[in-house]
């Protein structure tokens, strides 16, 4: 067990820059999960951490061991590194049983007989796969395999464990098992953990904290619920759960905290809590969750019940099983409400509650 830190991080392949000085302090016995989209750079972090990729810049230690430091010119290589890799193929051999699979790194180290007979029914037992010990990878399900794999990882006690997408070839509903499963390992073992994901609700459901990536940078880093109900910015909001973003225009500007009066494109208003300074004249994006949107109570107009009612016109319905979900036109602005209430005619009343909806400086194209 140990910490990891990853101080200005940067690696490049010709004129793209994977990573760009990405800084990280992952603590003893954290899980940390890499979240964002496909190619921005999650891979290129593990890779570089586990010793399989030379980054181009910055260093990285875990515990007391350098494992790589540009400046001094320093590389350890895959092999000198106490890293266990799990990717999401499982790789295992397929001409050896499980058990064998699982004793291969420890007939690497040299691990005596006695010695590597207890190490492998102690992992086969965490894992919950010690009743299948004789069996080769074939007659194995997907996440059965997978568990192996991690097995063949967590046998030679690695100070930390990297994981790049080890659920992804997994169906959903063995996926959604397989998490579950993974939550209850990880609170078991409490093993420094990399965790890379571009499946926000793998990352929301496993994380001690996320690191929310973006175009090689790191966007954001916080708990699943900071994350969640405080995104930094547009796109860390879009990116977690779903957001409506409603452009607007500041009238009456507002101190963080304060209240300041918006205007929408079609001249309605709304009075909104501001989380950060909003100042009059400038252009900003509203974002919602659509669990905070909720349909008028009858005859509402204006301000009420803490919020704001707004006419929007109703663009699509569809029921998804005890929901609806309803596609509105505010303002020129998409919005998705979720409801319990049937909507009816053309036309529907919208409740926005005054705290809550982020307030981004910029206009629509902040939230793009
Ligand atoms: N070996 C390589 N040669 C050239 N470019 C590469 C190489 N590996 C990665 N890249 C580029 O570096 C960027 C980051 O890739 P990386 O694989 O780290 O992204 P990722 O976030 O893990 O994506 P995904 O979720 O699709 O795996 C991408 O633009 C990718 O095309």
């Amino acid at each position: 067990m140990a910490d990891l830190l990853i101080e200005g991080l940067t690696k490049r392949f010709g004129g793209v820059t994977a990573v760009d000085n990405v800084s990280l302090h992952v603590a003893d016995g954290e899980f940390v999960t890499l979240l964002g989209p496909s190619g921005c750079g999650k891979s290129t972090t593990l890779a570089a951490v586990a010793g399989l990729d030379r980054a181009d810049g910055g260093r990285i230690q875990v515990g007391d061991t350098v494992y790589f430091d540009a400046a001094r010119g320093l590389y350890r290589p895959p092999e000198a590194r106490s890293c266990g890799l799990v990717f999401q193929s499982y790789a295992l051999w397929p001409h050896m049983t499980v058990a064998d699979n699982v004793a291969f790194p420890l007939t690497l180290r040299k691990v005596p007989g006695p010695e590597r007979k207890r190490r492998i029914e102690e992992v086969l037992a965490l894992v919950e796969m010690e009743r299948y010990a004789a069996r080769y990878p074939h007659e194995l399900s997907g996440g059965q395999q997978q568990r192996v794999a991690l097995a063949r990882t967590l046998v030679y006690h690695p100070a930390i464990l990297l994981l790049d997408e080890p659920l992804s070839n997994l169906d959903a509903k063995l996926r959604d098992r397989a998490r579950a499963w993974l939550g209850e390992l990880r609170t078991r073992l409490r093993l420094t953990t990399i965790y890379v994901t571009h499946d926000q609700i793998e990352a929301l459901a496993l994380s001690d904290r996320i690191v929310v990536m973006n175009g090689g940078r790191i966007a954001q880093v916080g708990a699943p619920q900071e994350i969640y109900d405080h995104p930094a910015d547009p796109f860390v909001a879009d990116f977690i759960g779903t957001t409506n973003f409603l452009p607007a225009r500041v009238l009456t500007g507002a101190p963080e905290g304060g209240k300041a009066v918006l205007e929408l494109a079609d001249g309605q208003r709304l009075e909104v809590r501001a989380e950060r300074p909003a100042t009059a004249g400038s252009r900003v994006t509203l974002a919602y969750r659509p669990e905070q949107m909720r349909i008028a109570a009858e005859g509402a107009t204006g301000a009420t019940d803490g919020g704001a009612v707004l006419r929007t016109r109703i663009t699509s319905r569809a029921y998804v099983g005890g929901l609806w979900q309803v596609g509105l036109d505010l303002a020129g602005a998409p919005l998705r409400l979720e409801t319990r209430q049937p909507p009816r005619g053309e036309e529907l009343h919208l409740w926005l509650p005054q705290a809550g909806g982020i307030l981004f400086r910029g206009g629509a194209d902040a939230a793009a």
